[in-house]
């Protein structure tokens, strides 16, 4: 008797890979840290403290500018963070050229989609919610949704179980190297984006494969690397 396949996977970063959030966190960023009278960061800085979360941001934006956060310091600048963030939401930030595109290709090919970002779950949602792309995600996981966020894989494994989807059908995408980091952790076929905030070029992080743009991104595509990935070649 033939088992059921489960169906394809495909789970995206968010930040960087998604969604061009770079010019609404760099706002909310000075605006925050302008509170304690630091220098503006620019859109090179953000390669080097976006990707651990909001809470990781401001403490490099701080570390950055050599200027001292206390831990009583601290919860009053995450929250003018998120108030601003927040408030501002969707702000300037739009999906990458192609992206919906390319998820109205995989979905129509049956493909699931989901979601694993470190950014905080609660600033994930009303992002990916404003942009009326919600419905389109399986699941949506944030870097404080589990006790653990990538790249350790269970951030991964736990997405691909709420997706009700299965690892050894599921394909990472992603900007940077925390998203190889967590594919390759889990054992799970990655494709980087060259258009997001890393800050070395993305064939260094040794993803599975790497597309321009998300016009390359289709079914056929992640039938490829699963099936390289299962024969061991991928
Ligand atoms: O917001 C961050 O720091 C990282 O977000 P990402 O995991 O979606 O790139
Ligand atoms: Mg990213």
């Amino acid at each position: 008797m033939e088992s059921a396949v489960p169906p394809m996977l495909a789970v995206f970063d968010l930040d960087g890979t998604l969604i061009d959030t770079a010019p609404d966190l760099v706002d909310s960023l000075n605006f925050t840290i302008a509170a304690r009278d630091l220098e503006p960061v620019t859109y090179a800085d953000l390669t080097h403290l976006v990707g651990h979360g909001a809470k990781a941001m401001i403490e490099r934006a701080f570390a950055l500018r050599k200027a001292p956060l206390s831990n009583g310091d601290f919860e009053p600048m995450l929250e003018r963070f998120i108030d601003h963030y927040k408030g501002a939401m969707p702000g300037k930030s739009q999906p990458y050229p192609g992206l919906i595109d390319a998820l109205d290709r995989l979905q129509a090919a049956g493909v699931m989609l989901a979601v694993c970002t470190n950014k905080m779950e609660s600033l994930a949602r009303p992002l990916i919610a404003g942009l009326g792309l919600t419905d389109r995600f399986a699941a949506i996981t944030g870097g404080d949704t589990f006790a653990v966020r990538k790249p350790d894989a269970e951030h991964l494994f736990g997405t691909v179980k709420l997706a009700g989807g299965a690892p050894a059908r599921t394909v990472m995408i992603g900007d940077s190297l925390n998203d190889i980091k967590v594919a390759a952790n889990a054992g799970i076929p990655s494709i980087a984006v060259p258009f997001g905030y890393s800050d070395v070029a993305v064939e260094t992080l040794k993803p599975t494969h790497v597309i321009q743009h998300f016009d390359e991104l289709n079914p056929d595509l992640l039938q490829t690397l699963l099936a390289t990935h299962a024969a061991g070649n991928g």
